[in-house]
């Protein structure tokens, strides 16, 4: 049984973490690096995975954390500014942060899988994050290859009038909920339970190489959906279905991405968030999604999340379709 100890530790950090996020982008300061891969990362991830591991480090310290950031790109002579700049957004929270402290905080991101463990993603959506659109500052604690307890901060996420900012979270057990992201009233979050095609809505990327749209489009057919979907960076889209916002959220692996299977950061909070609030997650196969082999979802093909009453019928479709 989780101890409320969990909850309160990894909100506090992942609403700081927000703040720097916010910080960094109010101050246009978001400095782009590529990494290997090509992909993006900014000054703000580097400085929202410091936060948040530092403050898991003090109070977890037997546990590891997996996050998808790593500091050895900074140790470059050639990004020493980027570390410089890093450090100056990182202290504006913890002013006694020096460039070394930065390091081993972002490091202690490079743990192993463990039967206990944190994952993290300091931002969920980095394309979204310097587009000005959505991105989700996300945490999860994986007990025995299960997610129990996920957080997604969430700053740019509309909330009624004009305001933004959104916490989702769950914990195994105990329901899904939102809050302000400045602090406030908590609300229990339900899915649709909608299961005509005529409402059902279905949310993807924004990024069209982040998951197949060909094969979407035949899921789509099959199904009879009608109604346009929605797109949205980030874990984001999770907090969505489980608001009701939406019905389903596929990710169909890419031609050149599927030996590269998904990064458990980048599912670990949602899927707990849109079980308890009532909705299903799986892979294309119906398989539940195994965090116990590392930072890769290696067991799994694709995401499957659902408001739970029409899962079996798009698995059954998605069975149908040959090459999905
Ligand atoms: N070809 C691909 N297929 C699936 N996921 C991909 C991908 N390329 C990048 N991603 C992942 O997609 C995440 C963003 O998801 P979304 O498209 O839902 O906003 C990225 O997280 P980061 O932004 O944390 O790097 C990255 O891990
Ligand atoms: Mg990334
Ligand atoms: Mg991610
Ligand atoms: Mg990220």
């Amino acid at each position: 049984m989780l101890k409320n100890q969990e909850i309160e530790v990894a909100i506090a950090a992942v609403t700081t973490a927000a703040k720097l996020c916010q910080q960094v982008q109010e101050t246009k300061a978001a400095q782009t690096l590529a990494k290997a891969d090509t992909s993006p990362v900014t000054v703000a991830d580097f400085g929202a995975q410091a936060i948040i591991c530092q403050a898991l480090a003090q109070e977890f310290p037997n546990d590891p954390v997996i996050g998808e950031e790593d500091a050895s790109i900074l140790q470059k002579p050639e990004l020493s500014p980027i570390l410089g700049l890093i450090t100056h957004q990182v202290q504006q929270i913890r002013p006694d942060a020096t460039e070394s402290d930065i390091i081993d905080w972002i490091n202690w991101g490079n743990g192993q899988i463990a039967p206990r463990y944190w994952t993290l993603d300091p931002i969920d959506g980095t394309k979204g994050f310097i587009r000005g659109d959505q991105y989700a500052i996300a945490l999860a604690l994986i007990e025995q290859g299960k997610v129990r307890l996920g957080i997604l901060a969430c700053p740019v996420f509309p909330r009624e009038g004009n305001s933004k900012g959104v916490i989702f979270f769950a914990m195994e057990g105990q329901g899904a909920w939102e809050m302000p992201l400045e602090g406030g009233k908590l609300q229990q979050i339900r899915i649709n339970s909608w299961d005509d095609v005529q409402q059902l809505c279905r949310i993807e990327s924004v990024e069209s190489g982040h998951s197949d749209r060909t094969q979407q489009v035949k899921l789509d057919r099959k199904l009879g959906l009608v109604r346009p979907a929605k797109q949205m960076d980030s874990l984001a889209k999770y907090g969505a279905l489980a608001r009701g916002d939406a019905d389903i959220y596929t990710r169909v692996p890419v031609p050149q991405f599927i030996t590269k299977k998904e990064n458990i950061w980048d599912h670990g909070p949602g899927v707990i968030i849109v079980e308890e609030a009532g909705g299903k997650v799986t892979d294309l196969d119906g398989k539940f999604l195994d965090f116990s082999v590392g930072s890769k979802l290696s067991n799994n093909r694709g995401i499957l999340a659902t408001n739970g009453v029409i899962h079996q019928k798009i698995l059954d479709i998605i069975a149908e379709i040959n090459d999905i």
